[in-house]
């Protein structure tokens, strides 16, 4: 599909790219960039690219898609950086979790003739880093695209064509609409979950050992998305305040509400909340949105009698 893909970052996100790139046979070259020479050394022990360089210029000099999969606090850094060294022409997108902060970090930077199309997979997991990519990530999940009034269509179709090889399913959206729908469906369950983990760490007469012993439980599922990346989620909560605030007073109203209900022993409250909430979750399985991570890293402790 091109010539040449400079992939930017090459963590998760970016490895996970330059594996489905290479399988599906996608670029002649692949080019990566980042910054800490470690990254970039592992990235080529890993057999990741065609070329590598701490120089970001290097790698999208004649490159016809560039794609930067950094934490969105550095995407401003990035665009700045590359902006002298790209081909009239070529396809600058990026992958980053929040929209409308990356296109006012990105749009100053991005030169005439350039094609600057926003992206977003709705495809991830709680590692990080090169070794953590696969080439399945992208399977028939969501991308999403935030194009600017002056998206040239024609870029647009073949990013999405290129995204759909990957195996995800396209959509588009403003940046606006984006990062508030993100914020509830992804975001606050990543600060819940922080927050809960956080909690219960805090807790004087929940020993440690206790919560690792006792965590096969709901608790658990919390304690994977607690150990996602920092800086990444850092640079999330910093990046999509205004949309993150709006829905942490609506969920923390609702919370109280719940308080109330078990506080007065309001069962019939309680229910149908239950009830509802059951719901939503059988119609994503039922729409087979329900595809979990996989179980990298995790560590199964067997029950001492079912051995
Ligand atoms: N982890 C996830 O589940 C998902 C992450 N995203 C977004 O993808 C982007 C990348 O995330 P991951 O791949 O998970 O992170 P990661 O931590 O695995 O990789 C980030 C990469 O960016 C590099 N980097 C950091 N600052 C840089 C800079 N200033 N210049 C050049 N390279 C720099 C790092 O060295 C690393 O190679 C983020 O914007 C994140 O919001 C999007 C969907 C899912
Ligand atoms: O690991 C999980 O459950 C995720 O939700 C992954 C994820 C994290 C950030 C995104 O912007 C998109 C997907």
């Amino acid at each position: 599909m091109f010539e040449k893909i400079a992939l930017i970052g090459i963590g998760l996100i970016g490895s996970s790219l330059a594996r489905v790139i290479r399988r599906e046979g996608l670029a002649r070259h692949i080019a990566i960039s980042t910054r800490r020479p470690e990254t970039l050394k592992r990235a080529e022990n890993l057999q990741l690219g065609d070329s590598y360089s701490t120089d970001a210029r290097t790698a999208v000099r004649d490159a016809d898609l560039i794609i930067v999969s950094v934490p969105v606090g550095a995407s401003g850094t990035v665009a700045e950086e590359i902006a002298p060294a790209l081909k009239k022409g070529a396809i600058l997108t990026d992958v980053g979790s929040t929209k409308q902060s990356v296109v006012a970090q990105m749009s100053p930077f991005v030169p005439e003739g350039v094609h600057f199309i926003p992206g977003h997979p709705l495809a991830g997991t709680e590692n990080s880093g090169p070794d953590a990519g696969f080439p399945d990530l992208f399977d028939n999940r969501w991308c999403i695209f935030t194009p600017l009034p002056d998206t040239d269509p024609l870029a647009l179709e073949k990013l999405s064509t290129f995204w759909r090889r990957c195996g995800s399913n396209i959509d588009t959206m403003t940046p606006e609409h984006h990062d508030m729908t993100l914020a509830i469906v992804s975001h606050l369950p990543h600060i819940i979950a922080y927050n809960i983990v956080g909690t219960a760490d805090d807790l004087a007469n929940v020993t440690k050992s206790e919560v690792i012993k006792y965590s096969a439980s709901g608790f658990r599922d919390f304690t994977r998305l607690a150990a996602s990346d920092p800086t990444m989620w850092r640079d999330v909560c910093l990046h999509n305040k205004d949309a993150i605030l709006e829905m942490l007073a609506r969920f923390s109203e609702d919370l109280s509400s719940l308080q109330r209900a078990i506080r007065w022993g309001d069962g019939d409250k309680l229910f149908d909340l239950f009830t509802r909430t059951r719901a939503i979750r059988r119609s994503i399985i039922q729409a087979g949105q329900d595809i979990d991570v996989p179980d990298f890293g995790r560590q199964v402790v067997e029950h001492p009698e079912k051995k």
